[in-house]
């Protein structure tokens, strides 16, 4: 098994955050503290009040005597049951905000990682901690916690109240813990795998009935009935002897927590006696101790039960603050760039920290401006498109705008339109709404016809409501770029770099998104991947790449009259085109990119027709 690439935190890394969040929520955290000793200290209440009952009766007290104490035992038991039950509900809910916090700020962290970390970790490692992870915690928060937390203040106030009684008998009571501890790892490491396998056995006992009870009529009609029974007593059977080795198992655990126990209330009582006969402490204050010794067995077995859930989520915990500490550098604000010229100084870029994939590769988009990449497969542009739009960070060198390197600019400054474009699963409304939540229902039409995309959203089942994404009304890739532009529309940033994926030449659905391309790019510092050459034909400087260098540079014209990589890939593209059926506007050299018909510009366009609804989220 590969180490996973995504950090895990160390026992000391995850209790200082631990200790950070709890110091965040200090008036929540010592309330909960307070209502949790409160709680355990009527807890106790009862066992110290019977010890002075004791005395009183040995020393003759009459009822005035008694009733007192047993007034302070009936009033330290209703208390006790309301301070445990609200110490739960405080417990729970911190526990329940401190967990929202970490899956926000881990979700925020992994949503920042740069792609090549992601990569290389792989998102199910991420996906696994934001989802199992969490449900470990979030059980164990619920479940474990109160448990664990109310059973240690009885503990410690137990002891603390044993000691104040007399030293002697605090220390007999403790002779108890080394052999719980024993018992704990005794139980422990076997208890897992036993009731994992015991929760297989179920499960395939549950499955075998339900198929023969499903297929009921086949098993009749094939009179399998016998073969059947056979086979469910099988699993049966198993199931049973499973479910028999684990309880088993439960038994000899719960014998060696009865056997420290037995030792601690033995040694309680033992050295009681001793000390009762040299009359340092009274019957009713070792009746006491004995009492609060008992008072823990309940509280302790069930904190060994659940040790192991505790033990999951310890390391789920460990698995999210190792994400928290990948938090890239990222600065809140960003700086603001001067100008919009996009400029590259000798980036080298390798996805595997060995084979160069970019070799001193500098470039510059002056503001305002479009430069178009073209190469052929595999020279590096999508790399190129990604350094700038700071997805990926260069090996060496510097992409920056203005002067400004690119992981610092403010989000939203620089747009990219890559080739994995994707629709959240919801309305498409809320899809565009993605990148300007404030936008109107004017402004979505109007973005989605700069786009040329607002006649097929019209037809859809319910406009602007219709569901799409995983499990919604599909749509095809040219559309679900489409929207990708319409959101750039929207975000109205000043650079972009697009590396769309077009279909292939001669495709009217190619030329539709080139126009729509257009469009979306006008007014703005445009780095374009070309991968079709009619993109890149009015370019105001095309860069030509080869194995992660750029071999050429310069308009169309100059390049494809200086008959170099350029012209040559411009004469495979002609003679590709050539093949294809002609269609208006697409033969090589018409300029697609900046021409085609009119567009609406953004702010022009407006739907006069049916009502469109926007469902804002
Ligand atoms: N995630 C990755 N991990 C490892 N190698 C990669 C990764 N992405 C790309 N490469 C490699 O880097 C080199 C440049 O790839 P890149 O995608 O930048 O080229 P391209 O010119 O955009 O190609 P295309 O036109 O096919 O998209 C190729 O050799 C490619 O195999």
């Amino acid at each position: 098994m590969t180490s996973p690439i995504l950090p895990v935190a160390g026992p000391r890394e995850s209790r200082a955050w631990l200790g950070a969040q709890l110091r965040a929520r200090r008036g929540a955290a010592v309330g909960t503290l307070v209502v949790g000793l409160l709680a355990a200290a009527t807890a106790i209440v009862p066992a110290y009040a019977f010890g002075l009952l004791v005395d009183r009766v040995r020393a003759g007290g009459g009822t005035g005597a008694l009733v007192p104490v047993a007034v302070l035992i009936v009033t330290a038991a209703v208390v006790g049951g309301a301070a445990t039950g609200v110490s739960a509900h405080l417990i729970r809910r911190l526990g329940a905000h401190i967990l929202a916090d970490l899956r926000e700020r881990t979700l925020d962290v992994a949503l920042r990682l740069p792609v090549t970390v992601l990569d290389r970790a792989g998102r199910g490692d991420l996906v696994s901690r934001v989802g199992a992870d969490v449900g470990a915690i979030d059980r164990a928060v619920t479940e474990v916690l109160p448990t664990l937390v109310s059973a240690l203040l009885l503990a410690a106030i137990s002891l603390a109240t044993m000691i104040g009684i007399d030293w002697r008998l605090g220390l007999a009571g403790a002779v108890a813990v080394p052999l719980y501890v024993l018992g704990a790892r005794w139980y422990l490491p076997r208890a897992a795998p036993a009731y994992a396998a015991e929760r297989v056995a179920i499960a395939q006992r549950s499955q075998r009935f339900v198929e023969s009870v499903q297929g009921i009529r086949t098993v009749h009609a094939y009179r399998l009935e016998d073969r059947h029974l056979a086979d469910i007593t099988e699993v049966s059977a198993r199931a049973r002897d499973i479910s028999t080795s684990v309880f088993a198992l439960y038994t000899r655990f719960v014998g060696r927590i009865h056997g420290a126990e037995l030792a601690g209330l033995g040694a309680v009582l033992v050295v009681g006696f001793l000390l009762i006969r040299r009359e340092a402490v009274t019957l009713g204050e070792v009746s006491a101790a004995a009492l609060l010794l008992h008072r823990l067995f309940g509280p302790v077995l069930q904190l060994m039960v659940t040790f192991d859930k505790a033990q999951d989520a310890g390391a789920s915990l460990a698995r999210l603050v190792g994400v928290l500490g990948t938090d890239p550098d990222r600065r809140a604000g960003g700086t603001a760039p001067s100008t919009h010229d996009l400029v590259l100084t000798d980036v080298g870029f390798s996805y595997d920290g060995a084979t160069p994939v970019l070799r001193d590769v500098s470039l510059r988009v002056g503001a305002g401006r479009v430069v178009a990449l073209v190469g052929s497969t595999g020279a590096g542009k999508t790399t190129v498109a990604s350094i700038a739009a700071g997805v990926l960070r260069p090996g060496h060198g510097v992409a920056g705008l203005g002067g400004v390197p690119v992981a610092e600019l403010p989000a939203r400054t620089i747009a990219l339109v890559s080739q994995e474009t994707h629709v959240f699963a919801g309305p498409l409304g809320a899809d565009l709404l993605l990148a300007r939540p404030q936008a109107s229902p004017d402004e979505l039409t109007a973005a989605l016809a700069r786009v040329d995309a607002l006649s097929w959203v019209l037809a859809l089942p319910d406009r602007l409501d219709t569901v799409v994404g995983e499990g919604g009304h599909p749509l095809t890739p040219a559309q679900a770029q489409q929207l990708a532009l319409a959101r750039v529309v929207l975000l109205d940033p000043a650079v972009v770099v697009l590396d769309e994926a077009t279909a292939e030449a001669g495709s009217a659905g190619a030329r539709d998104l080139e126009q729509a391309a257009a469009a979306a790019l006008a007014g703005r510092t445009a780095l374009v991947v070309a991968h079709r050459l009619t993109q890149a034909v009015t370019a105001d400087q095309i860069v030509v790449m080869d194995q992660g260098e750029i071999v050429e540079r310069g308009p169309h014209a100059e390049l494809v009259g200086a008959g170099g990589s350029y012209a040559r890939l411009w004469a495979a593209w002609t003679a590709r085109a050539d093949d294809t059926p002609a269609r208006g506007g697409d033969a090589p050299g018409s300029g697609v990119v900046g021409g085609g018909p009119p567009v609406p510009h953004q702010g022009q366009a407006r739907w006069t027709g049916p009502p469109l609804t926007v469902q804002r989220e």
